[in-house]
């Protein structure tokens, strides 16, 4: 199994973004510290998943740099990347990990302790833990869990924490604070004039 980035990109595929764009400056930054993480619109067709996925795995790949694939586990294997991301509305866990392989990435999402735990039994390499704070990117989330949400996941499980949900540079070392092993985001990098610039940062903060 590939050793995990901190720093874990998902995908901004929403209308006007330009999610490549986004990598492409953002790679050369951040190298191996890295993980992308391809997530696509629910209307989106699996043929459009394939296509930007192949593509993320080949401008990940000479950084060495992790491709994942959201939610669709077939694309994930069919385009060759490290595996992939469930959650609650997904395949479980375990079959997850059959579909996927024992040497494959595998998260899970998990809001706090009990379901934490249960996804590591059933084979997670890591967990996706927020939402964090407030965010505008994904509707129907429950409330934000903050750092002590963070770290009441950390201190049940043995596998890193990805902390997810609203996460800013400036909100990482109360997040690194609470064991939380990176962070994925979506905004903080792709609402952004400058992104290679706020992923040091993040890296910055995330290296502490
Ligand atoms: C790192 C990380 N954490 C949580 C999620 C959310 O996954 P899920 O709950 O399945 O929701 P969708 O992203 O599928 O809408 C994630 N994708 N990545
Ligand atoms: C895709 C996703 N899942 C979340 C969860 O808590 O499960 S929060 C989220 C969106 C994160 O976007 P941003 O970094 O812009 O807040
Ligand atoms: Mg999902």
């Amino acid at each position: 199994m590939p050793s995990l980035g901190r720093l874990h990109l998902i995908t901004d595929t929403r209308p006007g973004r330009d999610p490549l764009a986004v990598l492409r400056a953002v790679l050369p930054v951040a190298h191996a510290e890295l993980v992308v993480q391809v997530r696509v619109e629910d209307t989106a067709t699996d043929r459009q998943a394939y296509d930007l996925t192949r593509r993320v795995v080949g401008l990940c790949a000479p950084y060495q740099v992790t491709c994942l694939v959201n939610d669709r586990l077939h694309v994930a294997l069919a385009a060759g990347a490290a595996g992939g991301h469930v959650g609650a509305d997904d395949l479980p866990v375990v079959a997850a990990r059959q579909v996927l392989g024992p040497a494959a990435v595998l998260g899970a999402t998990a809001r706090e302790p009990g379901t934490a735990v249960a996804a590591v039994h059933a084979g997670a390499s890591y967990l996706g833990v927020g939402p964090c704070h407030a965010t505008t990117t994904k509707d129907g989330l429950p409330p934000a869990i903050g750092a002590a949400g963070v770290r009441a996941v950390v201190e049940a499980v043995g596998v890193p924490v990805i902390a997810i949900g609203g996460v800013t540079a400036q909100r990482v070392p109360a997040l690194r604070a609470a064991g939380a092993y990176g962070v994925a985001v979506v905004g903080a990098l792709s609402d952004v004039a400058d992104p290679a610039r706020v992923a040091a940062e993040l890296i910055r903060g995330l290296s502490c």
